[in-house]
């Protein structure tokens, strides 16, 4: 037993994958041996959950029933409907909504019986929840304007589906196509905290309910996915302050703090998702003519690289420029986080299986640093 201390677990290895592997140096992301730009740029997110939860990619007739088999999970029921209703009255945050409706979902799972070896049947508990996910965001967001939820239309993808229960309106395809290239991009990451999360819940062979509403939990802090909400804010702050963006970073940097967007726990070059977001929001900002995220965070990486930064090896991540493309979609600031979890679930879902299919109890120790021999005396004489 080695008694090196690891903090955050960095560097160490606890589980074999074939899921994705991350290149940090190098600046690389690859699903299956497919690289991400091939799938971003190629797969719909319906094929990447299919190569995840199933080993490859379809083929067009195993592609359509899949697409079909998810569609056909989408509706959720009425009570859970309600309970969304009720969060959003209470002014609750969207994350933590979605935290308590995943968890809320498994009382109404057809096959909560199911063995929990049963990773078939665990796979289509995932598909469930994948397929309801989007729908009780958007009933949480529509409640939150006073509207009632849009029942899904399984004719629509995944990503359009979502947007258009968002809005009631059908979504261009260049909305829809942007926004199925985010869930790509967002669907899976090697062992990240949260899916780290999910891993240490399964290997427990508690079910996939409490794998993925932990795995919310994990994402929604603004050291993980919570920080394409910062971005977005900190750009807000910026325009509505008489600051430039460039004096904005100086002054955080004066007062000693993080510039959300920046750093990465594996890489140590410019995320090759955020390569793929920002070029996504180039074109975007070119065709409306409104180029002023891009501008602002044009100009604070511009910065930030003159300062040294990337030289250090904190550069942008993949929450840098999303939360500019959501935006250029209508999509509100607090919901960019729950939409990255409606992706990672995919991820979630694919590594608890994965990792169930040989399953070790993860149970790691602390160094204990306290009293061994403490004389305890009763509460009345303390
Ligand atoms: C989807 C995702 O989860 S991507 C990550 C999203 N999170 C963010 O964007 C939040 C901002 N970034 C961060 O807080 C960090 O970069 C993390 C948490 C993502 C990774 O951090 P770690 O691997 O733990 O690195 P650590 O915290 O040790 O930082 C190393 C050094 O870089 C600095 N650094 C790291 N990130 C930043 C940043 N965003 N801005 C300024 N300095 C930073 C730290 O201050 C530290 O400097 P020091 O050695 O002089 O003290
Ligand atoms: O890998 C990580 O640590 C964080 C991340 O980028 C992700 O989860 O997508």
């Amino acid at each position: 037993m080695s008694d090196e201390l690891k903090r955050g677990l960095e560097g160490v290895l606890v589980a074999e994958s074939d899921l994705s592997y991350v290149d940090g140096e190098v600046g690389k992301l690859v699903y299956r041996g497919y690289d991400i730009e091939d799938l971003a740029r190629g797969a719909s997110y319906e094929e990447v959950l299919y190569l995840l939860w199933r080993g490859s990619l379809p083929t067009r007739e195993e592609l359509d029933a899949f697409t079909a088999d998810l569609a056909a999970e989408r509706a959720v029921d009425d009570d859970a409907l309600d309970a969304v209703r009720t969060l959003a009255d209470a002014g609750e945050r969207p994350m933590a909504a979605l935290r308590t409706a995943v968890s809320m979902l498994s009382a109404y799972e057809p096959e909560s019986d199911a063995d929990p070896e049963d990773l078939d049947a665990t796979l289509r508990q995932g598909r469930r929840i994948t397929a309801k996910i989007p729908t009780l965001l958007a009933a949480f967001e529509r409640a939150r304007q006073g509207e009632d939820p849009v029942a899904p239309d399984p004719d629509l993808s995944h990503a359009a589906n979502f947007l258009y229960m968002l809005t009631g309106t059908e979504p261009d395809d260049v909305s829809a196509e942007t926004f199925d290239m985010a869930l790509t991009l967002h669907a899976d990451h090697g062992l990240n905290a949260s899916t780290f999360t999910a891993i240490v819940i399964g290997s427990t062979m508690a079910d996939v309910y409490s794998g993925v509403t932990g795995g919310i939990g994990a994402l929604s802090g603004p050291l993980h996915g919570g920080a394409n909400q910062d971005v977005m804010e900190v750009l807000q702050e910026v325009d509505a302050s008489d600051k430039d963006p460039v004096q904005w970073v100086k002054d955080a940097r004066e007062e000693g703090r993080r510039i959300p967007g920046f750093g990465h726990r594996v890489y140590k070059v410019k995320d090759p998702r955020a390569k793929i977001l920002e070029e996504k929001l180039r074109d975007l900002s070119e065709s409306s003519g409104d180029t002023k995220w891009l501008d602002y965070t044009t100009a604070i990486e511009e910065y930030l690289t003159e300062q040294g930064l990337l030289d250090k090896g904190i550069a942008p991540n993949v929450d840098f420029y999303s939360g500019s493309v959501y935006d250029s979609l209508g999509i509100p600031v607090d919901m960019y986080t729950p939409i990255f979890a409606m992706s990672r679930a995919g991820g979630w879902i694919a590594h608890m299986v994965e990792y169930q299919e040989d399953n070790r109890l993860i149970r790691p120790r602390a160094r204990y640093t306290g009293p061994k021999a403490s004389e305890f005396v009763p509460v009345d004489e303390r």
